[in-house]
């Protein structure tokens, strides 16, 4: 389900099961904007309620381009009904890192759930970037904000 004008995304296929016994991630839907991302587990994982583990999945990208990143995050199904959630919250996927994609799985439920081999336990988003070069001011141009955050406008 991938179009001709989707970025080229470099691949290694770390994990033989990968693209045979566990499927190859995939977008789900032709506008779905993460890829789901599979267990490459070796057996059946029980997470307990509390418990943190890092998931290999097989498989290593390679963006290159600094312009791009990619992040990882929970599927909603999976945090919302059953409370797994990533251990980080979010993963971000540097363009240089050319290492293991690993998905730090959370259970912050109060019920253990058991992750299955080729489960898709999280989504991959491919994200442009924008690498910030700093120029040192003295005084920022006033705005209507100014300094105020964390509530400042209210809450209606
Ligand atoms: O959920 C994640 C998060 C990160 N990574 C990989 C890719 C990323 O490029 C690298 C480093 O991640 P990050 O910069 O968030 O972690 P760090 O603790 O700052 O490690 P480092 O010192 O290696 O940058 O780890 C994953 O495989 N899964
Ligand atoms: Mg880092």
């Amino acid at each position: 389900m991938t179009d001709n004008n989707a970025f080229p995304l470099q691949v290694r296929i770390l994990d033989p099961r990968i693209g045979d016994t566990i499927a190859m991630p995939e977008y789900a839907t032709t506008g779905s904007a993460g890829l789901d991302l599979r267990a490459c587990l070796d057996s059946a994982l029980t997470l307990h309620p509390g418990e943190t583990q890092l998931i290999p999945t097989g498989l290593s990208i390679f963006i290159q381009d600094p312009s791009f990143a990619a992040m990882i995050l929970p599927r909603s199904g999976l945090g919302h009904k059953h409370g797994i959630v990533l251990g980080n919250l979010v993963g971000l996927i540097d363009s240089d890192y050319q290492g293991e994609l690993m998905v730090s799985c959370w259970n912050r439920g109060d019920t253990a759930f058991t992750i299955e081999v080729g489960e898709r336990i999280a989504q991959l988003v491919l994200v442009p970037v924008v690498q910030a070069k700093f120029e040192i001011v003295q005084e920022f141009t006033a705005t209507e904000r100014g300094s105020g955050g964390f509530g400042h406008s209210g809450r209606t």
